[in-house]
């Protein structure tokens, strides 16, 4: 007898906490796991929910558990995890069933995904979810990409379990296909600057002002009150002030200066490339965790370039707090480039104003200013946010402390990556006339690729000597 209302495949960190929240919300859910122990787990722990949790270790009874038209859940392992458990799923599904994948997952398998199970009648809708844990288990952001007709079965569920801003539920429908997963995708690649941008100030903090780590919490938590009020802001605060419990040092001194990625970042950083949008605050980020990998590189190139001397950085806090904010303004417009472009390829005519919104509660990137920009892409305004009017006052008052504190890392020799990654990026987007022509030049020189004159149009070329004199 079929009594969920839904059901779910994958029972890790995202998905048992997304389970509890489903059922706190007052639906009844069926959940499966690949190793049945955890269902069984599971369902032991889940306290006063437990009457709206069906646990099912057979696929085929999770499956007949479920109501048609049916909404499955997977939240497993992106990848091939994913192409496996829909296989298995595949033959037991009635036409009309939908499969909702919420991992982080590359949106061209996605697309493929929705192309494979279309004419087989069962909707793919391709979801993006954002907040980690505790988004997960009390509300996080829910960006939904594919099959229109199911998403509208499943939209109670997703908008009572998302957070909301004002009441207004951080979930909405993006796009056909793969447009919910890009969505995703960004958002993680504008996460990865603001945490690059975050930490490379920390860096600033510790070896350029000598600051410990509980004066930089308190200069953090301080911060979190004005404009760069924000999720990942509050959050690096407290982890600066954690303490390690069997040294009692601070913690963030003892953990290893290697920061793992899964996949996100790079591709955000890959896509953009391959349309074209420059997002440098992106690609530092990504090549800054990679390079943060390279430990033993770094060491041997400390012993043969000598150690940097400590202090000495001619910024001051407040210098601090407007460079990360330009830096941070410059690497979301790069991350809405990268939307707005990817839209028009894909004619997915993503909304950005509401991606916006959908970011304000919920996700990792939740900030005060999504409110702004959210409420400059509503004005129609789709424009790069450099030149937004809200921004441009902002980014007039802050672009001198950004090229102040890059010009004191520069001299200094503090690595910053991606704050002056996005300086230059600012610059260059500045600049009515740049330094392009002269390249022409050279691509005409070497391979006769031709350039414009103003007046005479392309296809010129120049008079180049063919020998050269060495
Ligand atoms: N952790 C986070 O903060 C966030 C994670 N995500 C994404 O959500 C998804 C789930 O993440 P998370 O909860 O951390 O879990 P993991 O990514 O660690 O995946 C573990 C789950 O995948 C299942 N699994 C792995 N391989 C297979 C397979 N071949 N067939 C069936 N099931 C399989 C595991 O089952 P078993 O128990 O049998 O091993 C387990 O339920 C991922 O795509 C992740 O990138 C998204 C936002 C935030
Ligand atoms: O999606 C997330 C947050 O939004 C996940 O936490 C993801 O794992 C973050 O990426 P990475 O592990 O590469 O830092």
């Amino acid at each position: 007898m079929a009594s969920a209302d839904i059901g779910l495949i994958g029972l890790a960190v995202m998905g048992s906490n997304l389970a509890l929240n489903i059922a706190e919300k007052g639906y009844t859910i069926a959940v499966h796991n690949r190793t049945a122990a955890k269902i069984d787990e599971f369902v032991a722990e889940a306290g006063e929910l437990r009457p709206r949790i069906i646990g099912k270790a057979d696929l085929k009874e999770f499956v007949q558990a479920i109501k048609a038209p049916r909404s499955i859940i997977i939240m497993v392992k992106a990848g091939k995890p994913v192409d496996d458990v829909i296989e298995e799923l595949l033959p037991l599904l009635d036409k009309g069933d939908a499969i909702l994948e919420c991992g982080n997952s590359l949106y061209t398998d996605t697309q493929r995904r929705f192309d494979y199970l279309k004419p087989k009648g069962i909707g793919y809708l391709g979801v993006g979810v954002s907040g980690g844990e505790e988004g997960a288990r009390h509300g996080p952001s829910i960006m939904v990409g594919g099959s229109k007709e199911q998403w509208h079965n499943a939209e109670p569920v997703l908008k009572a379990i998302a957070a909301k801003f004002n009441g207004e539920p951080c979930c909405a429908y993006l796009g056909e296909g793969g447009a919910g997963h890009f969505v995703k995708t960004i958002h993680n690649g504008i996460e990865y600057a603001d945490m690059q941008m975050i930490a490379e100030v920390y860096g600033v903090m510790r070896d350029g002002l000598g600051m410990n780590p509980k004066q930089a919490s308190d200069v953090f938590k301080e911060w979190n009150k004005g404009p760069l009020n924000s999720y990942l802001i509050e959050i690096t605060g407290y982890v600066l002030e954690a303490i390690d419990g069997p040294t009692g040092k601070p913690l963030v001194e003892l953990i290893v200066d290697r920061a793992g990625q899964k996949g996100t970042g790079r591709w955000s950083a890959i896509v953009a490339q391959e349309m074209a949008v420059p997002a440098t605050a992106i690609e530092g980020a990504v090549a800054a965790r990679s390079l943060s990998a390279a430990k033993d590189q770094r060491v041997a190139a400390e012993a043969i370039y000598g150690k940097r001397q400590a202090g000495g950085a001619d910024v001051s806090l407040a210098e601090l707090e407007k460079a990360l904010l330009a830096g941070k303004i410059a690497a979301y417009a790069q991350g809405f480039a990268v939307l707005a472009k990817a839209s028009e390829e894909n004619g997915w005519n993503l909304p950005l104003g509401t991606i916006a919104k959908i970011w304000r509660a919920g996700c990792i990137i939740r900030s005060r200013f999504l409110d702004q920009m959210a409420a400059t892409y509503d004005k129609g305004d789709n424009v790069n946010l450099l030149v937004a009017p809200d921004f441009v006052t902002i980014m007039k008052d802050a672009h001198p402390s950004l090229r102040k504190v890059v010009a004191a890392g520069a001299l200094g020799e503090f690595p910053l990556i991606c704050l002056s990654s996005a300086l230059s990026y600012f610059d260059s987007y500045r600049q009515a006339r740049g330094t392009a022509n002269l390249i022409q030049g050279q691509r005409d020189f070497f391979g006769a690729h031709g350039f414009e004159i103003e007046g005479r149009g392309p296809g010129q070329h120049g008079k180049w000597p063919s020998t050269l004199g060495n």
